[in-house]
């Protein structure tokens, strides 16, 4: 029997089981089984094997933001409308057949823009080039969400599974767990909460269906089973995530009201360009970008170049990002701003030192 048909027959005995406190422990294991075809699946061990890997485009710029959704939404236009880059949009489904990189610049940051083909229901189990496409999106730093605000809201839930599937996870944040292997002593279970969704007999059981014997766990947050097997299988990617629903020309100001009033959601028309700067500045925020100026000695700070970084930043990235030469021979930095200690004077810092949003930072080398 094949992984698809062994995932097939997982799936089904899940139906089957009613959700119940009984029950509990029995699905724990089968969803821990299904993880693991899953993985197997999406991750193939020969490189030949093909489709698990995304479209080849260089990452450029200071961050990606890739584009999902069903054919003819609108994610050319949306490209051609907000980067230099003209991507070929038609009333046709699937127009576009590869990944497009454009470029928008905001407020000193380049975002690469990834057009990519529209998917359909299935594509993460291998249907057309879907497979290539979730597998691109997993690159990427924020995704966007693409959706046709004239058709029903059940695009969006099968976009979300098909996403789920290669084990991105949308505007969540890893759950706190620390797991380590070791190569004796069995296992150390330690929980800093009360588990309410899961319980540790569920959890050893996981643990020893992955014949891990040795291991330490800590679990600090109310986790559900499946939470559990995420941080076990270590691949899943916490990518933040904007809904964004296109063509509300098309809708009733009251659709678009309600629409609008969802989390993470901004609503826009490409066609007669409504709420674009609004969203290019929602994907700025979602980012969560730093943009750091650089001084050299004695002179003003360079306020038209500042270098871009993501948040949690440290002065070793902004060397990283100037010379690979420069991190080497840091002697210190002089800073200035929000992170700066003394503020509004100029604090000395080392290279572990996280930079805040538009401070000023001076590198002092040997
Ligand atoms: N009414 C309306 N139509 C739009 C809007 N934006 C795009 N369209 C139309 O929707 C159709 C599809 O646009 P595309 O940009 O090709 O869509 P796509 O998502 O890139 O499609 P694929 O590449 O085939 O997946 C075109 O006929 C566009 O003119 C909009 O804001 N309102
Ligand atoms: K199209
Ligand atoms: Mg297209």
């Amino acid at each position: 029997m094949g992984i698809v048909e062994k995932i097939k027959e997982i799936e089904q005995e899940m139906a089957r089981t009613q959700k119940n406190k009984a029950t509990e422990y029995h699905l724990g294991l089968l969803k821990a089984k299904l993880a693991r075809y899953r993985a197997q699946l999406l991750e193939p061990t020969s490189k030949s094997s093909g489709g698990g890997t995304g479209f080849d485009v260089q990452k450029s710029g200071d961050a990606r933001v890739a584009l999902i959704g069903f054919p003819s939404v609108g994610k050319s236009t949306l490209l051609s409308k907000t980067t230099e880059t003209a991507s070929a949009s038609a009333s046709y489904e699937f127009t576009t057949l590869t990944a497009i990189p454009g470029v928008i610049e905001y407020k000193g940051a380049r975002i690469q823009l990834l057009d990519l083909p529209g998917i359909v229901e299935g594509a993460s189990a291998g249907r057309g080039r879907g497979r290539q496409v979730v597998a691109t999106a997993k690159t990427a730093d924020l995704i966007i969400v693409m959706l046709d605000a004239t058709k029903s809201e059940e695009q969006r839930r099968l976009l979300e599974i098909e996403l789920d599937a290669v084990g991105i996870r949308l505007n969540k944040q890893k759950p706190d767990i620390v797991f380590k292997r070791r190569t004796t002593g069995g296992i150390t279970f330690n929980c800093t909460v009360k588990l309410t969704k899961t319980d540790e007999r569920t959890i050893r059981s996981i643990l020893a269906s992955y014949k891990l014997h040795n291991c330490d766990v800590m679990i600090r947050e109310d986790i559900t089973t499946d939470e559990f097997i995420d941080v076990l299988i270590g691949t899943r990617k916490y990518i933040p995530c904007l809904y964004v629903y296109n063509k509300i020309d098309s809708i009733s100001l009251e659709q678009v009201d309600k629409i609008a009033h969802e989390p993470n959601t901004v609503v826009i028309s490409c066609e007669m360009d409504l709420n674009l700067d609004y969203l290019i500045d929602e994907i700025w925020d979602r980012l969560s970008l730093v943009k750091v100026y650089t001084k050299k000695r004695g002179a003003h700070p360079d306020l038209t170049d500042p270098v871009c970084m993501r948040k949690g930043a440290t002065v070793e990235d902004i060397c990283n990002g100037i010379h690979r030469s420069l991190a080497p021979n840091f002697r210190y930095a002089l800073v200035w701003g929000k992170s700066s200690k003394f503020a509004p004077h100029a604090q000395k810092v080392s290279l572990a030192h996280q930079v805040q949003d538009e401070d000023v930072v001076s590198i002092f080398t040997k």
